[in-house]
């Protein structure tokens, strides 16, 4: 099946204006596939559906933020990283990767602020970056990389270790509870944690930061953003040395109050942008469910179950009780669920997005927490049980939607071209009015689902994924 665009009556919009990115190139005195994954079934209630990866269609095609025209060959990568890269499967760059690497790869080495699409390889490019630009002779911390989250972290941890298998790299994490409290000297050349724990490794001079060349901001609008963890950052960016070192800054959103701010932490920086209405990928189809209240969300819930288990879901709530409690209720009714947030301890944290990235569960209920980044292939469904709202980040500001917590949440579908869904609960006017202004803000349809009609809603979902 061909993974042509169209428009239909579902409201999947075929992009009409070409995703078109900006590429910059720093003022002379301005501070410095698998593929689209494709249900070959349209039984969606059966456990028959299966998901099929046409890379090349998409990669070929100029439209796709997953487009190439080049290879990685011509990138001048080291063989051993090459062949780490085909050995994971990518087979050329996708446009992220394709403008960024040379400009990242450069010498002198030149700062990064890269913005594009979830799920459209950013990774791999700063990945790559720390991997081409660390001495493995030097027993010393080179290349240091921030994430929002252990999870995060770790997933990083996991392509750094697949892109460099055919080098000697060795890397470190700086995330709770992962080192022993009496190390002393840590002798990797790249460690990636989050920002706290990374701060606390360098104050007590576990991390000797004297040789570092890159240092990398996943997330980077989060991670720089005052009301999220901005101070953190700062902190780990003011232990660094004098000696100047390459800032590579990603992330899929960059609201405008942070990439100012970005362009002062990444003097005279490359930048890569995104149109606003450029931000969300084509792939994921958005959907709401008018539900009458919320106990009437929770039933709605559970009436999708199957429709969940199929591939995989993440289900996202505004609090960690919420996900608890659901996740209780559902697991007391006989559903398989498990639920993530940021009260649990680190080992059941880390068990349990193992065990969802391992497909031994199929529903993850969750907080923010795993809004960003998170790369799980099989995810065809994401449901926002709650909105995002800026309150959630920005303590007594109002009920407006946090939209880029919205996109980073859809974006936990529809990787690298697959298909996926997203359905938001609305449940009275308030509400109604925030998913309005999320559809306004990014030009996108999010189309309704009757709740009462189960045939209607398994249609239109084997349609978006189709
Ligand atoms: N060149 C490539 N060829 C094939 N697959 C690729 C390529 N680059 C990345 N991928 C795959 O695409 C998926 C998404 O990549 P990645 O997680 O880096 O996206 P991202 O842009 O960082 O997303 P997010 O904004 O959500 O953090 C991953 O599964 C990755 O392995």
């Amino acid at each position: 099946m061909s993974l042509s665009l169209n428009k239909d009556e579902d409201g999947f919009i075929t992009p009409t204006v070409l995703p078109k990115t900006t590429v910059t190139s720093p003022p002379a005195d301005d501070g410095p596939a698998p593929a689209p994954a494709e249900p070959t079934t349209s039984e969606l209630l059966t456990s028959s559906f299966e998901v099929t990866v046409t890379l090349a269609d998409q990669q070929g095609n100029p439209n796709s933020p997953l487009y190439s025209a080049k290879t990685f060959q011509e990138l001048g990568l080291h063989p051993d990283l090459l062949k780490g890269l085909f050995a994971m499967g990518f087979d050329k760059p996708s446009k992220i990767q394709e403008k960024a690497l040379p400009l990242l790869l450069s010498d002198p080495p030149t700062n990064m602020i890269g913005q594009s699409q979830s799920g459209t390889g950013k990774t791999a490019a700063f990945v790559l970056t720390m991997l081409s630009r660390v001495d493995y002779d030097l027993h010393k911390p080179q290349a240091i990389c921030l994430a929002p989250s252990r999870e995060l972290a770790r997933q990083i941890m996991s392509v750094i270790t697949a892109m460099g298998k055919y080098t000697n790299v060795q890397t470190e994490y700086a995330i709770k509870d992962n080192l022993p409290r009496d190390a002393t000297n840590i002798t990797a050349q790249i460690i990636v944690g989050t920002p706290g724990t990374m701060v606390d490794l360098m104050r007590r001079r576990v991390i000797d930061v004297t040789h570092v060349k890159v240092f990398v901001l996943d997330e980077a609008d989060n991670m720089l953003d005052q009301d999220g963890l901005g101070e953190q950052t700062l902190r780990v960016k003011n232990l660094l040395p004098r000696t100047p070192y390459q800032i590579i800054l990603f992330s899929a959103t960059f609201p405008d109050h942070v990439r100012l701010y970005a362009s002062k932490i990444a003097p005279k920086a490359n930048k890569i942008e995104l149109q606003k209405e450029e931000l969300s990928v084509d792939n994921i189809r958005q959907f709401y469910m008018d539900c009458k209240n919320e106990e009437h969300k929770y039933d709605i819930l559970v009436s999708l179950y199957q429709l969940l288990t199929i591939g995989q879901s993440i289900i996202f709530c505004q609090h960690r009780h919420t996900a608890d409690r659901i996740s209780q209720r559902m697991t007391a009714e006989g559903h398989k669920v498990a639920s993530l947030h940021g009260a649990k301890d680190a080992s059941e944290r880390d068990a349990i997005i193992d065990r969802f990235r391992e497909g031994r569960e199929k529903v993850l209920i969750t907080t923010n927490v795993i809004a960003r980044g998170i790369d799980i292939l099989q995810v065809n469904m994401v449901v926002n049980y709650d909105l995002p709202l800026m309150n959630e980040r920005i303590k007594g500001s109002d009920e407006r939607p946090d939209i880029e917590t919205y996109i980073h949440r859809i974006g936990r579908t529809g990787r690298f071209g697959r298909r996926g869904i997203s359905i938001n609960f609305v449940h009275d006017k308030k509400t109604w009015l925030q998913m309005e202004l999320i559809e306004k803000s990014l030009g996108r349809k999010i189309m309704r689902i009757e709740t009462n009609d189960l045939d209607d809603m398994e249609t239109k979902m084997k349609a978006a994924l189709k």
